[in-house]
Parts: C-alpha cells; sequence; structure tokens
C-alpha cells in the first residue's frame, strides 16, 4: 500500500483469481482523486466511462475533471437510471456508444453507479471485441457490497432476471464510501439487505454484529460502514475465490434469490420492488422455509424478521407484490438458473450463518408454503 493509501484509510480486499484477480480497495473520497488507484492499470490516456443520468449529473463532472487533471481524456456514455436499462436496447446503445469511441481490446471501460450501471457495463464489456476491460465504480450500498465483485454480468428478460449474461471480472473495484451519503434511503436499505445475506450465509457473528450497529451503517456513520462494506467484500470474495463461476458452492450467495428473483420478474422491473427489498423477503421465505422442512429454528427465522423489521426492510410477500399466486411463482421459480434436469437447487438454512444448497425440496410443501405466503 502506497503513503497515500495508508494516509487515506483505503482497505484492500483481494479477490485472488490468478490471472483474473484484483484489488477491491475501499475508502472514502477515492473518486475525488482515482488516478492513484487506477495510474497502473491504465493502457492508454484515454477512456470510455458509463453511468446513469442520476449518477452522471452527481459524480460524473467532478471524476470526469480529476482525470483530466492526471491526463486522462474520458468519453461519458449515460444510460436512463433504473433496473429497465438492463435491456437489450440499452446493451446496443451501449455497445454503439464504445465502438464509436474506438474501443480497443486492452482498453478499460470504467463503470460509474449502481448494479443496474456494474451489470449492463460488464456484460457490453465482456462481448465487445470478445472481450475488454471493466473497472468497476460503485456508487449505491447494494453495487459496493455485491454487484461489483465477482464479475456476474448480464441482462433481465421478460422470462426473469439476468437470463442473458456472461462471467467477467473486472480488473479493479473502487469503493468511494463518501456516494453513500447522496443515496436514497429506500436504497440504502434495499442494500442493506445483500449485506445481512452474508450473515446469513455463514458469518453468524457479522450478523449478530449487524443486529447491534445497522442503524450507524444506515444513517452514515463511515467507520460502520467501511467495516460493513469490507466484510461483505471478503465474504463474497472467499465465495467467489471458491467456485468463481458457480458450480457449487458460489449458489450461497443466490440465498433468497429465488424467491426474490421471481418477484421482481412479476412486478416488470418498473421499480415498484427493488432487487434488495425482493432479496429481503425472499431470505425470509428461505428462513421460513427451512423451519416448515425442520431444518431450521423458529427462533432464528424470527431473528431475521425482527432484524428485517427493525431496519425497515420488507419481508412479507405480501408487502410489496398482491396478486402473484402460488402457481405464477412457482412458474418464475423454473426459470431459476440453478435448475438443473427440472430440480431447483434451493438455498435452504440451518440458522443463522448455516445456508445450504438442497435438492430436496417436495413440490407439494412448496406449493403448500407459497399458498400460504402469498396473495
Ligand atoms: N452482478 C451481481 O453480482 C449482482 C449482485 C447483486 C445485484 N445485482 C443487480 O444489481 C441491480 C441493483 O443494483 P442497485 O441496487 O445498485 O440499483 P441501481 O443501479 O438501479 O441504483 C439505484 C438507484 O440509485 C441511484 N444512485 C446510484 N448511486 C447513487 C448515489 N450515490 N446517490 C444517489 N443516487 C444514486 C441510481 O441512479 C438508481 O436510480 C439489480 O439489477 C440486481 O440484479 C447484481
Ligand atoms: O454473485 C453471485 O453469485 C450472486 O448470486 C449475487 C446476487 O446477489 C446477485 O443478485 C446475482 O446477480 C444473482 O445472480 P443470478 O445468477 O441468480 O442471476
Ligand atoms: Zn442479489
Amino acid at each position: 500500500m502506497t503513503e497515500q493509501q495508508q494516509a487515506q484509510k483505503i482497505t484492500q480486499v483481494p479477490v485472488s483469481l490468478g490471472a483474473r484477480g484484483y484489488q477491491i480497495m475501499i475508502g472514502e473520497g477515492l473518486l475525488a482523486d482515482p488516478m492513484p488507484y487506477l495510474a497502473d492499470i491504465l493502457p492508454r490516456p484515454k477512456l470510455a466511462l458509463v453511468s446513469d443520468d442520476v449518477v452522471a449529473a452527481r459524480y460524473g463532472p467532478a471524476l470526469m475533471a480529476a482525470l483530466a487533471d492526471g491526463g486522462v481524456d474520458v468519453d461519458l456514455h449515460v444510460i436512463p437510471a433504473g433496473e429497465g436499462s438492463k435491456c437489450f436496447a440499452e446493451l446496443e446503445r451501449l455497445c454503439a456508444a464504445l465502438l464509436d469511441f474506438g474501443i480497443e481490446r486492452s482498453d478499460l471501460v470504467m463503470a460509474l453507479g449502481g448494479g443496474v450501471v456494474g451489470d449492463l457495463t460488464g456484460f457490453a464489456a465482456s462481448v465487445l471485441r470478445r472481450g475488454v476491460g471493466v473497472v468497476q465504480l460503485p456508487t449505491t450500498l447494494l453495487s459496493q457490497v455485491d454487484s461489483s465483485v465477482g464479475g456476474k454480468t448480464g441482462i433481465n428478460m421478460a422470462q426473469g432476471k439476468n437470463l442473458v449474461g456472461a462471467f467477467h471480472q473486472p480488473r479493479r473495484v473502487l469503493i468511494d464510501l463518501a456516494t453513500l451519503d447522496s443515496l436514497p434511503e429506500r436504497e440504502r436499505k434495499a442494500g442493506y439487505a445483500e449485506v445481512v445475506k452474508y450473515g446469513l450465509i455463514d458469518r453468524p457473528d457479522f450478523f449478530t454484529w449487524l443486529e447491534r450497529n445497522e442503524a450507524a451503517v444506515l444513517k452514515g456513520d463511515k467507520q460502520a460502514q467501511a467495516y460493513a462494506v469490507a466484510e461483505s467484500c471478503r465474504a463474497k470474495a472467499a465465495i467467489v475465490v471458491a467456485d468463481e463461476r458457480e458450480s457449487g458452492a458460489r449458489a450461497l450467495l443466490n440465498l433468497g434469490h429465488s424467491f426474490g428473483h421471481a418477484i421482481e420478474a412479476f412486478a416488470g422491473y418498473d421499480g415498484r420492488v427493488l432487487h434488495g427489498e425482493a432479496v429481503a423477503i425472499g431470505c425470509q421465505m428461505a428462513l421460513d422455509l427451512s423451519v416448515v422442512l425442520d431444518l431450521c429454528s423458529q427462533a432464528d427465522a424470527d431473528r431475521l424478521r425482527q432484524h428485517l423489521a427493525e431496519t425497515g426492510l420488507p419481508h412479507r410477500c405480501t408487502d410489496l407484490c398482491t396478486g402473484l399466486s402460488a402457481d405464477r411463482m412457482m412458474d418464475l421459480m423454473a426459470q431459476d438458473k440453478k435448475v438443473s434436469a427440472g430440480v431447483l437447487t434451493f438455498v435452504l438454512s440451518r440458522g443463522i450463518g448455516r445456508a445450504f444448497l438442497s435438492r430436496d425440496v417436495p413440490p407439494d410443501v412448496l406449493r403448500g408454503f407459497l399458498t400460504a405466503n402469498l396473495i
């Protein structure tokens, strides 16, 4: 770590994937002076920056000025904010803009924004000239703790979330905690659901820490945010390193997502249900289903319910998604990428911090559970 990084209290989390490995750099104010964290990987003094209209307006000018001061000429492409931009039309527009910019195979594209910008830009980078580099500059809590790390990229289809995509690891992830200060409260809470997910998967002590520090994280205490973001990145990196392309353990990161993605697809990607909100509901449903299957104690499922309620996150499907029937939910869940030979691999739980994968959920039990929890 350089002297400047030490002075600025930068936390580094490595994602040790050999030739595809990279550093996650976490600190406050990194985007105000990004060159020290990028100079070693910039191929030429020209790069493409992708953002959404909200983030571009707020953070684009200062970032571009800082890069210009460092001698880097930036070409900005702006997409409309919101989940609706994870679609073929925006992908095509972005690819055309990057080709017009003159993107070369050795170039880097920078994604400045939340998971929508990161997933779309990462996917474009994975296919342009069969693969150009991408740097993630995540500006939402969700993207800082989850989507910027691990290389999953993609777009949505009417049939389901992220059904067209690729694995494409970033070259670097720069997390500026200062950007969280302008994030709307609802978005902060939604991102917090993915933080809670890591506690539920395999970090029970982290879950206990979150129970005591959730208000500090959400209200903007920088020390608490730095710890929560770094611990989340460490949790995700450990799983990604063990199973980069989800042939096994990485599916644990999908805790709550089989239910959550079905809820998002039903709602139609129009902002009515945010990804993190759907994940909060999905995590609660995963633990409640585990109780029904006699795998998890009622006390642990209730502990999660209480934590989500205290946070102000939705935790019942009916909180956000009325009219979704058990049959429709089962149809939507059939599109889950964890389905093989027609059987869905569920992420279930034996308690807080004890998630595991199961292909043994009887369809009639699932139907009964959904019927009791929907509409
Ligand atoms: N690739 C992965 O591993 C992965 C992991 C988790 C989620 N995701 C995906 O991420 C997406 C959700 O990402 P998200 O929650 O970041 O949503 P988002 O990208 O839609 O951002 C949320 C909203 O906040 C605004 N915003 C962003 N940063 C801001 C800031 N600093 N200040 C003010 N406003 C700001 C955006 O303009 C947008 O309106 C979903 O599509 C989900 O599927 C992907
Ligand atoms: O990185 C992963 O692996 C995850 O599953 C992280 C999830 O939070 C994220 O929402 C991811 O995009 C879901 O992946 P998918 O393959 O189920 O679409
Ligand atoms: Zn997610």
